[in-house]
């Protein structure tokens, strides 16, 4: 078993790799090892973020590429379980994408400075502000079957639009991914930063100074694939469609970005298909991507040939992406929520714990679309529509979960739970049954007690080690 919480060990040995111009340093590392990179000379990059020269970078369950331009020289101190430089990769067709997406923002960023000068913001007969047209940058939607190189693809996109000073919304509509804050959610937050190399998306959304706009949003899903509950996700990822844009419509300097969707890999069940097709659509998608996926590529290319707004391209999967086994993904996942507990390299936190008293909680869940009645976890009352929320008592069946804190107040009402977003996340480090207090112990990121009283269980479950 694999520890979350320990720091895996660095094998004594160092070695040196050279790299030529337009080189690519792949390696992996699984979770009970690490190794230290060190950037000795040149320059390097890993998904779009530079390295720094001389400073150490610690991996560990992970697979990734360092890629250089114009070659360098890296120091890799402990023992890989795979390491090897390739000389062909699909960077080139990488760069001319960004490219064409930065002369699109440029453009946009024009557009909306001339209209903030000549007009003020307008609003429609809702009151919603409306959006003057070429004010909005490219909004691309990232698709293809799992393992295909979606993330890091998204990852290196937003990583150039950092470095030229563009601060894009990075929405993320994989739920196993959980890549902004939690697994079992779909999420958003503005790159205000380069992603961390050793983390990825650590970074984002932890910036206040853009205002409303770089709050991360978070709808809670609960599920890790978008198939355990289709409707459901489909609801979530048009109410995040929603308020995204929403939020853009106020801010007409983040809007000229525009928006990277990474999304969960799509197999070519009709349902896979629908859902794409309508966040492509809830989204105001005007460009979509697909990776290594011909097939894919031309049912896409059948459904938006004729489309004014949407344009379809294909790009060429890396030789690097790897498939992850389900072990993986899992401490990857595990990962993702201890991070949110306790932080990483790139800022560390002290969560607090905190009693809940069973009197004073509302905990609901939702059905995925497939459980048979007599696999539903005891304090389900029955098996329900898979967009309507089950209230459930407290009790032993909460111990190591995780529970989604509603951002809905205890006196609005609870039908609105689902469409309300995520205030945060708590872990269930014990429930006493002691017959005078019933309570819970909640390991929480913050001090004090909880904010709301709803609460959403996630299928989630984590257990510190
Ligand atoms: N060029 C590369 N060299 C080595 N490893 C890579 C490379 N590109 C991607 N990877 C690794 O391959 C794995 C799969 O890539 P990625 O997560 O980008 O795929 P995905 O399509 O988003 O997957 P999913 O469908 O599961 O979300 C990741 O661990 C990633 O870090």
């Amino acid at each position: 078993m694999y520890s979350t919480s320990h720091p895996a060990p660095i094998a004594d040995q160092t070695k040196v790799w050279d790299l030529k111009p337009e080189h690519e340093f792949r390696f992996e590392v699984d979770f009970n090892n690490a190794v230290v990179l060190r950037l000795k000379s040149g320059t390097a990059e890993i998904f779009g973020a530079e390295l720094g020269s001389g400073a150490e970078y610690r991996f560990t369950g992970q697979k990734a590429a360092v890629f250089t331009w114009h070659g360098c020289s890296l120091e890799i101190q402990g023992q890989c379980n795979v390491a090897y430089v390739a000389d062909e990769t699909p960077m080139a067709s990488y760069i001319n994408l960004h490219t064409a997406l930065q002369s699109r923002r440029v453009a946009a960023a024009a557009a909306a400075a001339s209209t903030a000068m000549t007009a003020p913001p307008a609003t429609d007969r809702e009151g919603q502000v409306t959006v003057a047209p070429g004010t909005t940058g490219p909004v691309v939607m990232l698709i293809g079957p799992v393992d295909a190189g979606k993330t890091s693809l998204a990852k290196l996109l937003l990583n150039y639009a950092v470095r030229q000073g563009q601060h894009p919304m990075f929405i993320n509509l994989d739920p196993a991914e959980g890549s902004v804050l939690m697994p079992g959610t779909v999420s958003a937050a503005p790159a205000m930063h380069l992603l961390d190399p050793e983390d990825g998306f650590d970074a984002l959304g932890l910036d206040k100074t853009a205002g409303d706009v770089s709050t991360p949003l978070c709808y809670h899903y609960g599920f890790p694939s978008t198939t355990d509950n289709p409707k459901l996700y489909g609801l979530l990822a048009a109410k995040l469609a929603e308020t995204v844009r929403a939020r853009l419509a106020r801010n007409h300097q983040t809007r000229p970005a525009g928006c990277i969707i990474d999304t969960g890999g799509v197999i070519d069940a009709a349902a896979g298909y629908e859902l794409i097709q309508q966040s492509i659509a809830d989204f105001h998608v005007d460009l979509v991507v697909v990776l290594g996926h011909e097939r894919l590529y031309s049912d896409m290319c059948r459904l938006y040939g004729n489309s004014a707004t949407v344009k379809v391209v294909k790009l060429a999967k890396s030789g690097g992406v790897v498939n992850r086994d389900k072990d993986f993904l899992r401490h990857a996942q595990l990962r993702t929520i201890r991070r949110y507990f306790y932080g990483s390299s790139y800022s560390e936190y002290s969560p607090f714990s905190t009693i809940a008293w069973y009197q004073n909680l509302k905990i609901y869940r939702v059905e995925d679309s497939i459980a048979p009645s007599s696999a539903l976890p005891i304090g389900i009352d029955r098996k329900v529509s898979e967009t309507q929320i089950v209230p459930m008592e407290p009790g032993p069946v909460l111990i190591h979960s995780i529970l989604t804190v509603s951002s809905l107040d205890a006196t609005e009402d609870e039908d609105k739970l689902l469409e309300s977003p995520a205030a945060g996340f708590v872990y269930v480090s014990s429930v006493d049954e002691n017959k005078k207090s019933k309570k819970l112990t909640l390991l929480s990121p913050s001090p004090g007690r909880l904010p709301r009283k709803y609460l959403l269980l996630s299928s989630f479950k984590w257990m510190e080690m």
